[in-house]
């Protein structure tokens, strides 16, 4: 289980705080949708969950281990076990979706593995098990570049998984795609979260994110406002948010 509790983050010279006091506590498999205003900070949240931004304040326990507090281990764990999803993925377009998956991302993989591309053949087989678990195997020697936008983010998910992610945070992971490649992207993490308990913490439009998520958050003046699960929104707690 997953538990946050008091975070703060302000940002920029001036100090201007966006998350005052979030908190929350997630259990495994659970789908989040991250909704709120234009600068409610959804992506913030999103940074300092993947530690890329430092909390100002707050705790932050994964299955009892207190992450900021404790020594560097745990940090990298988080660096591990959470992974980005952005909207505009980056692949290496020089190389197959399957290398991309195996490679990984320059925080998940040795330096040497990434300049000589060198993979084991046990890693060949769980990239390929993955691809397949995807819908992906007739994708796995095309190269990167020819992949559409929502197979390149499905492959990214590959990729996460395949190093080891149990948590995925993904800032607006659909903007940009057709309807249909933005579908097939969200059915497959909501699949992964049922089937293998992978927890989804995404910022979506709120349509997607009814259709979609497990759990709704509203984001506003720096807390969570609405945590809402298994069912819609009101349209007060949707005020503002279209
Ligand atoms: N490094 C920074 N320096 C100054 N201001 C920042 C910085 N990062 C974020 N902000 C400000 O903090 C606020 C929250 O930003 P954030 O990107 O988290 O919002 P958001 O809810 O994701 O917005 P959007 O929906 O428009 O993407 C915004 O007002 C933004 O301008």
């Amino acid at each position: 289980m997953v538990i946050v509790e008091h975070l703060a983050k302000s940002v920029g010279p001036e100090k201007v705080p966006v998350l005052r006091d979030v908190g929350f506590r997630l259990d495994p498999g659970e789908f989040v949708s991250v909704l709120g205003e234009s600068g409610s900070g959804k992506s913030t949240l999103l940074r300092c969950l993947a530690l890329r931004d430092r909390w100002d304040k707050g705790a932050f326990r994964i299955d009892g281990k207190d992450i900021l507090k404790g020594g560097w281990s745990g940090k990298r764990n988080v660096r591990r076990e959470w992974a980005f999803l952005e909207q505009n993925v980056t692949l290496d377009p020089n190389r197959t979706a399957l290398k991309n998956v195996l490679i990984g991302q320059a925080a998940q993989t040795p330096w040497w593995r990434r300049a000589t591309g060198m993979v084991r053949s046990d890693d060949y087989m769980g990239a390929m098990d993955e691809l397949e678990r995807l819908g992906l195997l007739d994708k796995a020697k095309l190269k990167s570049g020819q992949l559409s936008g929502g197979e390149r983010q499905r492959i990214a998910i590959a990729r996460a998984l395949v190093h080891g992610a149990r948590y995925i945070l993904a800032d607006e992971p659909v903007t940009g795609l057709d309807p249909r490649s933005a579908e097939k992207v969200l059915e497959t993490l909501r699949d992964l979260c049922k089937t293998t308990g992978l927890t989804v913490i995404a910022v979506l439009p709120l349509e997607l994110a009814e259709r979609f998520s497990t759990r709704l958050w509203v984001l506003k003046d720096g807390i969570i406002k609405h945590d809402v699960t298994g069912r819609r929104l009101t349209s007060q707690e949707r005020a503002g948010l279209l």
